[in-house]
C-alpha cells in the first residue's frame, strides 16, 4: 500500500523539530489516528543526513515492540518526506516529569522494567543507542512507555537541556572520551533515567557543562535520603565507568528492586490530572 497526504486529515501540531514538525493526523478510511512527521527534503539534503534518515526509517519499520513507538510507513512528495508514526495519547514523559516533579519507586521500577525489555529487544536486532532520555519517551494510551527515538531531531523547543548536540546529562564516560559506543551506553543511560525519574533532576546536573563532564567522568552522584537502598544498589550497578562492568540488561530484570516493585503483570498507574 503506498500512502499519500490525501489519505489523511491533518490535525494540530504535536511537536516542532529542527527538521520538521509532527502533526496529529487521521487516516480517512479507517479513522485511525496517527502522528504524521513531516521532514523537509531541502533541509535533509543540506544537512547531508539523508543516509541517516534512510537508516532510521529502515530500523524503525523493522522494530515491533510494545515499548517502542511504531512506524507504520512513509511516503514523500517533491518537497517533503512523511513518516506515519504511532500516536502516543498521553504525550511525552518529559512533560509528565515536569508536571509531577518526580515519580514513586513502583512507577519508576515499572518504567525501567519496560525500557529494559525494549532495549533487550533492540540489542537482539543489533540496534544500539536508543536515546532513552525523557524527551524521547512517550506515554501510550494505557500509560505505558514508548521509546520514540528522535535521533538527531530536536523536539519541542521548551526542552530545557539543549546543548548543540543534545543534553549532556545522558552522555556516558566513554562517549565523552570519544570512544566507540557499544550496547553498554544504553545501560548507562538507563541508570541516568532511573535517577532522574526518582529524583526529578539528572544525576550529573551542574551549572555548566564542564562540571557535568567532571561529574560524569568520576561518577560523582549524590542520592537524596528518600531513595531506597535497593534503588541505590541498582543505579550503582548501572552507573559504572567501565562499560564491561555495568549490570547486563538481563540481570536488571532480576534485580530485587525491579522484582519487588514491578512484579509480573504490574502496569503503570493512570496519572489523572488532579492526582498529585
Ligand atoms: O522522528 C522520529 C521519531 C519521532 C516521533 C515523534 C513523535 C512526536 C510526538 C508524538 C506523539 C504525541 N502525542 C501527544 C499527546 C499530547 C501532547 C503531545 C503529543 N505528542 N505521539 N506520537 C508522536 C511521535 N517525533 N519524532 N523518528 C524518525 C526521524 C527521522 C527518520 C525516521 F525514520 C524516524
Amino acid at each position: 500500500k503506498s500512502w499519500s497526504l490525501s489519505d489523511f486529515d491533518l490535525g494540530r501540531p504535536l511537536g516542532k523539530g529542527k527538521f520538521g514538525n509532527v502533526y496529529l493526523a487521521r487516516e480517512k478510511e479507517s479513522h485511525y489516528v496517527v502522528a504524521l512527521k513531516v521532514l523537509f527534503k531541502s533541509q535533509i539534503l543540506d544537512s547531508e543526513i539523508e543516509h541517516q534518515v534512510r537508516r532510521e526509517v529502515e530500523i524503525q519499520c523493522r522494530l515491533r515492540h510494545p515499548n517502542i513507538l511504531r512506524m507504520y510507513g512513509y511516503f514523500h512528495d517533491e518537497k517533503r518526506i512523511y513518516l506515519i508514526l504511532e500516536y502516543a495519547k498521553q504525550g511525552s514523559l518529559y512533560k509528565l516529569l515536569k508536571e509531577r516533579e518526580r515519580f514513586d519507586e513502583k512507577t519508576v521500577a515499572i518504567y525501567i522494567r519496560d525500557l529494559t525489555r525494549a532495549l533487550l529487544y533492540c540489542h537482539t536486532k543489533k540496534v544500539i543507542h536508543r536515546d532513552i532520555k525523557p524527551e524521547n519517551l512517550l506515554i501510550g494510551h494505557n500509560w505505558e512507555l514508548k521509546i520514540a527515538d528522535f535521533g538527531w531531531s530536536v523536539h519541542s523547543p521548551s526542552s530545557r537541556r539543549m546543548t548543540l548536540c543534545g543534553t549532556l546529562d545522558y552522555l556516558s564516560p566513554e562517549m565523552i572520551e570519544g570512544k566507540p559506543h557499544s550496547y553498554a551506553v544504553d545501560i548507562w543511560s538507563l541508570g541516568v533515567l532511573c535517577y532522574e525519574l526518582l529524583v526529578g533532576l539528572p544525576p550529573f546536573d551542574a551549572k555548566d557543562s564542564h562540571q557535568t563532564y567532571r561529574k560524569i567522568r568520576y561518577v560523582i552522584i549524590k542520592y537524596p535520603d528518600f531513595i531506597s537502598e535497593k534503588a541505590k544498589d541498582l543505579m550503582g550497578r548501572l552507573l559504572v565507568i567501565n562499560p564491561e562492568q555495568r549490570l547486563p540488561l538481563t540481570n536488571v530484570l532480576q534485580h530485587p528492586w525491579i522484582t519487588e516493585n514491578a512484579p509480573e503483570g504490574a502496569v503503570p498507574p493512570a496519572f489523572n490530572p488532579e492526582q498529585k
